[in-house]
């Protein structure tokens, strides 16, 4: 399997704190990756720092290399909203754009990338909502707000437009904890689909769902990465005693 995302020597500190710690983590091109470990243990920093979310953040300092098929993220030279492009990312909380219809939603990212053509924009918009599993629900709805949809719903939305525009990876942070169990489950089937077109890393507290979706998990405890390998050895024969402990429920 070919890696489409290495993440080498990654530390990140916010101000004095050292948050992430020295991880090295590659992930296999058209795999779902599950990061999991206890509140606070630097999952969702891990995560944000993949597609340079950090530069955003007051305080926050990167170091180390990610590298998204074979350049590196944090080269000077990347454009880092072009570089969103390439790896999207969906939140806990289902943040469509309030003021935008269903169709606009989800075209907006290539809207901003400067395409007009109707044509072009509904065939992706219809390719992205089938993608996420939407279509048959809002097809006749395209063009109605899109706060007017289900919690569940607005997820697939978000999923969506992640989709339009052709990501590398996906990174998914806790995508179903806002979510009734018959939502998390759909979004939990599409996850399998969506491996056919991109690679997701998805941060998750459920370990139910990491052992059901996800091809590789990777277990982080304070700040450090403990253990990654493929979901079925982390979960049945992990190396690490921390692990062991924690896929078992000893602690969390
Ligand atoms: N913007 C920030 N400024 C300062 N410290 C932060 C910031 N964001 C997170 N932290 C701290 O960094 C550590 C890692 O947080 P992070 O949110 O990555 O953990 P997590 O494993 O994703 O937790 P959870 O599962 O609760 O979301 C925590 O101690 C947290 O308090």
């Amino acid at each position: 399997m070919t890696t489409i995302l290495s993440a080498q020597d990654v530390n990140i500190h916010y101000g004095d704190k050292h948050a992430v710690k020295n991880v090295n983590l590659n992930f296999a091109r058209g795999t779902v990756n599950a990061l999991i470990g206890p509140s606070g243990c630097g999952k969702t920093t891990f995560l944000r720092a993949i597609n340079r979310m950090h530069d955003l953040t007051p305080g926050a300092r990167v170091a180390g290399r990610i590298i998204l098929d074979g350049q590196d993220v944090y080269d000077p030279g990347v454009d880092p909203v072009a570089m969103r492009r390439r790896v999207g990312m969906v939140f806990q909380k289902p943040n469509p754009f309030p003021t935008m219809s269903v169709f606009d939603n989800v075209v907006a990212g290539l809207k901003l990338a400067g395409v007009r053509d109707r044509r072009q924009l509904s065939e992706v918009a219809e390719r992205s909502l089938r993608g996420a599993a939407l279509w048959d629900e809002v097809k006749d709805r395209l063009h109605t707000p899109a706060t007017g949809l289900s919690g569940g719903q607005q997820q697939r939305l978000c999923i969506a437009r992640a989709l339009a525009v052709d990501p590398e990876v996906l990174l998914m942070d806790e995508p179903t904890s806002a979510l009734d169990p018959a939502s998390t489950a759909r979004i939990e089937d599409l996850m399998t689909d969506l491996k056919k077109v991109t690679t997701i890393v998805i941060v998750t507290h459920n370990m139910h769902q990491a052992a059901r979706v996800s091809d590789t998990t990777s277990f982080f405890l304070v700040g450090d990465m403990v253990e990654h390998g493929a979901t079925e050895q982390i979960f049945q024969s992990p190396k690490d005693e921390r692990t062991e402990a924690y896929v078992t429920g000893r602690f969390g």
